[in-house]
């Protein structure tokens, strides 16, 4: 299907919701692989139980769900599981394991998912290393001795152990001062490039949205209520992104954008 080539994500009509309470709500959406799509969205809006269910962590009232042409979840549940190991995921609290070493950590999605050699795997954690602008010395240590900015390297080198075609980001940037936070956009957008990897992210960082995102696609009321590039969506008229991108902090912020 010519569609399944050009598109990463496909959702389609996704309800989902907890008790009552209804939290996506009918939200198509689609991502082309080889972008990187930022998601923005009100603060318990929805954005991480959208990225969840997309990957086969949560499950859906009722729409249809694609990624990388496979379809998530439904009646295929023997495919959530594997489809949560096979992208590369970096949780919001994309905790390491504290009483592995850095190496360790790298490993072993390697260690759950195939038989290889001890040597083969230290190769392996040396290369994801240096792509992620570490040493591989850095290996050696336990999670207790890194940096923020070094943390979130291992944690994005761990989900690229697998080699997968597409990353989900929950707000890579958080916690990190600009500086690391603007390496690490550089970072995600060199991998974009060098490894043709589509990116599905969920910031808050108007720096991430402007400098890395070929698109944003923004969240409201359940729904994907504006997406295009960045330009476009400063132009959109739906009161909430207005909000968003025109409320006196994004001002204050980002003069440049207006
Ligand atoms: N496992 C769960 N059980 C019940 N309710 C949940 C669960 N996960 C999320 N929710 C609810 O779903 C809503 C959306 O939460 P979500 O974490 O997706 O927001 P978000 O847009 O990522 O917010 P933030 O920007 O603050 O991280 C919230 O009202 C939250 O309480």
């Amino acid at each position: 299907m010519a569609d399944a080539q050009f598109f990463a994500i496909r959702v389609r009509d996704l309800v989902v919701g907890f008790g009552r309470q209804i939290v996506i709500d009918r939200l198509s959406l689609d991502v082309i692989r080889g972008e990187i799509l930022g998601l923005v969205g009100a603060s318990g809006g929805g954005k991480s139980v959208l990225m969840r269910t997309i990957i086969g962590l949560i499950p859906r009232r009722s729409g249809e769900i694609e990624v990388m042409g496979q379809p998530i979840g439904g009646t295929h549940d023997h495919g959530t599981q594997s489809a949560a190991t096979k992208w590369g995921i970096l949780f919001q609290q994309g905790a390491l394991f504290s009483s592995l070493t850095v190496r360790q950590n790298v490993q072993f999605p390697l260690r759950e998912n195939l038989v290889l050699s001890q040597e083969l795997m230290d190769e392996i954690a040396i290369a994801k290393l240096e792509m992620v602008g570490l040493r591989a010395q850095d290996g050696d240590k336990y999670p207790a001795e890194l940096s923020g900015g070094m943390t979130k390297r291992v944690a994005l080198a761990r989900a690229l152990a697998l080699d997968p075609p597409i990353l989900f980001l929950d707000e890579p940037t958080s916690g990190l001062d600009p500086i690391a936070a603007g390496d690490f956009d550089a970072l995600i957008k060199t991998l974009q490039k060098t490894l043709g990897l589509t990116v599905f992210m969920v910031t808050h960082d108007l720096a991430s949205l402007t400098t890395v995102c070929d698109r944003v696609a923004a969240l409201a009321d359940g729904k994907i209520v504006a997406i295009g590039p960045m330009r476009e969506l400063l132009l959109s008229e739906h009161p909430w992104v207005r909000a968003y991108f025109h409320g006196k902090r994004s001002q204050m912020l980002q003069p440049q954008m207006r």
